[in-house]
């Protein structure tokens, strides 16, 4: 008899998603593959464009309906395919299971309603209790997540709480049923420097505390630095190289990643943005599938980079690389970007 072999906490195999336009599919991200244990942080990078949301949208199953689909793969948490979810059972697995945060959370946060409202309604969606103990439960998550006055924000409204205090009261939502994995796509993005560094200490605190798992999507590499074990690089909606994140900061291998690193601004700049490489991602609908997707802004781009697509192979134990410089079936390589 066939034994299936123990999953990760999250495995994603070979997911590939996006987007009608103009009665015309395209596809967002393409065969994307990865996993996240059991309180590790996966970081993904990538320029504005390149598929992170998308990704994280597919996971949660919360790709817009009207015009997104999930076409292929699978998605497993806890060893459950969630592709295989209908919409109810996927209303029970997030928030409970999987939760996500965002860059905006005035955009997540219903304007009219209190904070103690739908900090209570999130509990209530997955647990049976009195509203009195919902209450309760919902002071402990504020001041968990570092809000000192928790009985007064609970009566206040969203446009009533700084974007840092926003994002604690996110934060708190999402732990509130205690996930296993937490998505995080640009969770401070929208916040000042210094608010950020709060909110990351917080979400390391809040990891280490609960042992969840976060997978967190960001363009700030100073970021994943320090929050991450396991790095994805993403461009043009593929996984172009995953590693530990020592190896990813000290031997990368993919050129685009070599650009990425190139970008960080040194000691005087604090903010770690990705956009000195020249050029853009392509928008999606204009992606190819005829040669490599970043020939067109590599250094390094051969002749065959043009034309052969490249696969994501391992280069070595633990590092895989999207690249035909690294691919021993092309040893003729003539660079053409020069
Ligand atoms: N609702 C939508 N309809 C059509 N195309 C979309 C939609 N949402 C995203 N896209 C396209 O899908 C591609 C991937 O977008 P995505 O938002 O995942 O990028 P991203 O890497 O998260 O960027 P950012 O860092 O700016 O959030 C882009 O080309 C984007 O324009």
């Amino acid at each position: 008899m066939l034994q299936s072999h123990p999953r990760d906490l999250l495995e994603v195999e070979n997911l590939s998603a996006g987007f009608t336009i103009d009665n015309q599919f395209y596809h967002a991200i393409r065969d994307v593959s990865l996993k996240v244990k059991k309180r590790e942080v996966v970081g993904v990078v990538g320029e504005s464009g390149c598929g992170k949301s998308v990704m994280s949208l597919s996971i949660m199953k919360l790709l817009p309906k009207e015009n997104a689909c999930i076409v292929s793969g699978e998605i497993y948490l806890n060893g459950l395919d969630l592709t295989k979810k209908t919409d109810k059972q996927m209303d029970e697995i997030r928030g409970k299971n999987i939760s996500m945060i965002f860059q905006e959370p005035m955009t997540a946060l219903n304007p009219v309603f209190s904070i103690g409202f739908q900090l209570t309604e999130v509990l209530f969606n997955h647990l049976t209790i009195s509203k009195r103990e919902a209450n309760e439960r919902a002071v402990a998550l504020l001041q968990q997540v570092g809000i000192s006055r928790p009985d007064k924000v609970l009566k206040e409204y969203p446009h009533q709480l700084s974007g840092g205090m926003r994002q604690r009261v996110m934060i708190a939502m999402a732990i509130a049923n205690h996930p296993q994995l937490l998505i995080a796509d640009e969770p401070t993005t929208a916040l000042d420097v210094t608010i950020q560094a709060q909110i990351l200490e917080l979400l390391t605190e809040i990891q280490d505390q609960k042992e969840m798992a976060i997978l967190l999507i960001t363009h700030d590499l100073g970021v994943v630095a320090e929050l991450c074990d396991y790095v994805l690089v993403m461009y043009a909606g593929e996984i172009i190289e995953k590693t530990d994140v020592e190896r990813l900061f000290y031997a990368p291998k993919h050129p685009y990643t070599e650009a990425l690193l190139g970008s960080i601004p040194k000691l005087e700049q604090t903010r770690h943005t990705l956009d000195s490489i020249p050029g853009v991602v392509p928008p999606l609908t204009k992606l190819s599938d005829i040669g490599c997707r970043f020939a067109d802004r590599c250094p390094k781009a051969t002749t065959d980079c043009q034309c052969v697509k490249p696969e994501l192979k391992e280069n070595e134990p633990g590092h895989d690389v999207r690249c035909l410089l690294y691919d021993t079936s092309y040893p003729n390589k003539t660079r053409v970007n020069t």
